[in-house]
């Protein structure tokens, strides 16, 4: 190969005039082609363009699989003085462990660390992305790095698996060791990564054949197994309508991220027919898989009908007979009749979904282009809805939020909005002010210039404006903006979405967990139900962040909670949850305790009746 400083001089000539600057051997044909891409993707040779980007989804092979290979080399070599690592298709470093201090001080420097991307367009040519590129192992040594940061280093890469590998195992030196030697080295651990790969997932749907052989032998009709890529039915299973077989699979696949009892319980498939469940978890080698859920049909689909009691905490006493209230949902009744029932469901929903409600109000607005103004406590997630349902409503438009709390409030600040009224935008845009309670006068009269233009105009710019429920006043420098709104939308507190908690809580858990599989115990959820959340969202994730910093991965359970949720318990019902518990139980009552029904009457899914009746204690319904 050309010595190190001729191929260093010919990428400063490369970059100072490209590939005709150079001759034919001064670099290697597939180290230039990989220049001449950085170069179209404009790689920026100042500053690394190595990014934060997460820890991503699994890829193919299970991360865990290629972690415990890379460890197993470095306790084999003691003698290796440098760091193996494993980088995805995306450039996305995925794992990493090192052999010499100094080395892996130089590797946190040009942030070649887990969660960071390394991709060609971002930092131009590695070993990783030329290996995956070329679909064979290849090194890159010191200056054939197009990054000059990059030069310190030696690389060999060699891709894992065939056809389209998404998976690359790099061996990494100090430049001065060269890396071209490390190539045969690169390729074992690729291989037996795979390997590793292949036999952890063999493992895994074995064990989900077992517990489907096992269910079987234990006398269960029905049993899926799954885990999350993989759905095993039983014969019996498959036996059932087509949208039962689809709602017992989706049970299963929820188990792996919801807890289910492991205890036999009720559902009701979407046929009718009544069920009775558990769900109980698989284990390969000791280390959970997955889950299979195991059961039949119910014994006694119908409630018993000489119960006629129905309860909530001790208060409720049963009417004398049943009515069939659920016949206007039925086709062979009249138009007025079935006019009627689609209206009570709609109220129901309402009733049943603050939320709900409040953001179908905010896509009817915004659908309409009436300017609002979205009323909440702090961090109930104004900010995000509005601009969820925007994007929603209009993927290609355009956003500006504005700050409020960042506007200086001297005649010298500039206007954020003085662009979006001078110009007439072509397409949909929408103005975000956030935080409005927080304006001064001066920045609140400025604004009220530019909206005075916006709204005045027929283009399809929508504003929607943020107030804190806690700042209402409208004698408050905002209170000047306030005519420019057709609407106001009252976005409700986190303690009256107890029944999405679990979902939110979820979610918000994997945005801060990217990749890794951390998940609440159904416990764990009900604790924070019961809490009441002055702080909202916010709270949340704040609590959500104290509990990852301790337990980054597995099942969340109640201890790992601070005291903090626990230490106050949510208030008593409001007249709206009440409300909402009342039309619950109505609607179980006039179902014959058929929960799927019931949900159709109120008009909302299963899940959520079933977490509403939960957080409101309804303990039993016949
Ligand atoms: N449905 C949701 N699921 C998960 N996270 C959410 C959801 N809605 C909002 N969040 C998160 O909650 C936090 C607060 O949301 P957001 O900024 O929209 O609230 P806000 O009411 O506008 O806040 P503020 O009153 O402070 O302006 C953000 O980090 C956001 O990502």
């Amino acid at each position: 190969m050309t010595g190190a400083r001729e191929v260093e001089a010919a990428r400063w000539r490369f970059l100072r005039g490209g590939a005709a600057t150079i001759g034919d051997s001064a670099v290697r044909a597939v180290v230039l082609a990989s220049w001449e891409r950085s170069r179209a993707h404009a790689v920026d040779t100042e500053r690394l363009g190595a990014s934060f980007v997460g820890h991503g989804g699994p890829p193919a092979t299970p991360l865990e699989a290629a972690g415990a290979v890379l460890d197993e080399a470095h306790a084999d070599n003691p003698e290796f003085a440098g760091s193996l690592l494993l980088v995805d298709a995306d450039g996305l470093v995925r794992v990493r462990r090192d052999g010499d201090p100094a080395l892996s001080d130089l590797l946190d420097a040009v942030r070649l660390v887990p969660g960071y991307r390394h991709a060609e367009a971002a930092v131009g040519t590695t070993a990783a992305t030329l290996a995956l590129h070329e679909g064979t192992a290849l090194a890159v040594e010191g200056p054939e790095h197009f990054h000059p940061q990059l030069s310190s280093l030696a690389a060999a890469a060699a891709p894992v698996g065939t056809g389209r590998p998404d998976l690359a195992v790099v061996v990494v030196r100090h430049a001065a060791d060269g890396a071209a030697d490390q190539l045969p080295w690169a390729r074992a651990l690729a291989r037996r990564v795979d390997d590793q790969g292949t036999r952890r997932r063999r493992a895994r749907v074995l064990a989900l054949h077992d517990a489907l052989d096992a269910a079987g032998a234990d006398g269960a009709p029905w049993a899926v197994a799954t885990d999350g890529d993989v759905v095993l039915a039983s014969s019996g299973v498959r036996r059932v309508a087509p949208e039962d077989q689809q709602s017992l699979s989706d049970r299963a696949l929820a188990a792996l991220v919801i807890d289910e009892p492991p205890r036999p319980h009720h559902v009701d498939l979407p046929s009718g027919t009544c069920a009775e469940v558990a769900v109980h978890e698989i284990r390969a080698d000791g280390v959970p898989v997955g889950c299979v859920l195991t059961g039949g049909p119910a014994e006694h689909d119908e409630a018993p009908a000489a119960t006629e009691a129905r309860r909530r905490q001790g208060s409720h006493v049963a009417p004398t007979a049943r009515r069939d209230f659920a016949a206007p949902l039925r086709d062979d009744r009249s138009a007025a009749e079935r006019t009627h029932a689609e209206a009570r469901v709609r109220a129901n929903r309402e009733l049943l979904s603050p939320y709900l409600r409040a953001r179908q109000e905010v896509v009817a607005n915004l659908g309409h282009r009436r300017h609002q103004v979205l009323l909440g406590e702090t961090g109930v997630g104004k900010r995000t809805l509005a601009l969820e349902q925007f994007h929603r409503l209009h993927p290609d438009g355009a956003v500006t939020v504005v700050e409020c709390a960042r506007i200086g409030d001297t005649p010298a600040a500039t206007d954020p909005l003085a662009g979006l009224a001078e110009a007439s935008p072509s397409r949909p845009h929408l103005a975000l002010l956030r935080g409005i309670q927080a304006l001064g006068p001066v920045a609140a009269r400025r604004l009220d210039e530019s909206l005075r233009v916006l709204v005045a105009r027929t283009d399809p710019v929508v504003v929607v404006g943020c107030l804190d429920t806690a700042s209402v006043d409208a004698t408050r420098p905002y209170g000047l903006l306030l005519r420019h709104f057709h609407e106001t939308v009252r976005v409700p507190a986190l303690r009256y979405r107890a029944d999405e908690l679990g979902d939110i809580a979820q979610s918000v858990l994997r945005t801060m967990t990217t990749g890794r599989s951390l998940r609440l115990s159904h416990q764990v959820v009900r604790v924070l139900e019961g809490y009441p959340w002055p702080g909202n969202i916010n709270e949340l994730e704040d609590v959500l962040r104290y509990v990852v910093a301790r337990k980054p991965v597995g099942v969340v359970q109640a201890p790992d909670l601070p005291s903090l949720c626990f230490t106050s318990r949510a208030p008593k019902l409001s007249m709206l949850e009440t409300a909402q518990c009342d039309a619950i139980i109505q609607a179980l009552y006039e179902a014959r305790g058929n929960r799927y029904r019931a949900a159709a009457m109120l008009g909302i899914a299963r899940s959520s009746l079933y977490r509403k009746i939960d957080a409101f204690g309804i303990s039993y319904i016949a």
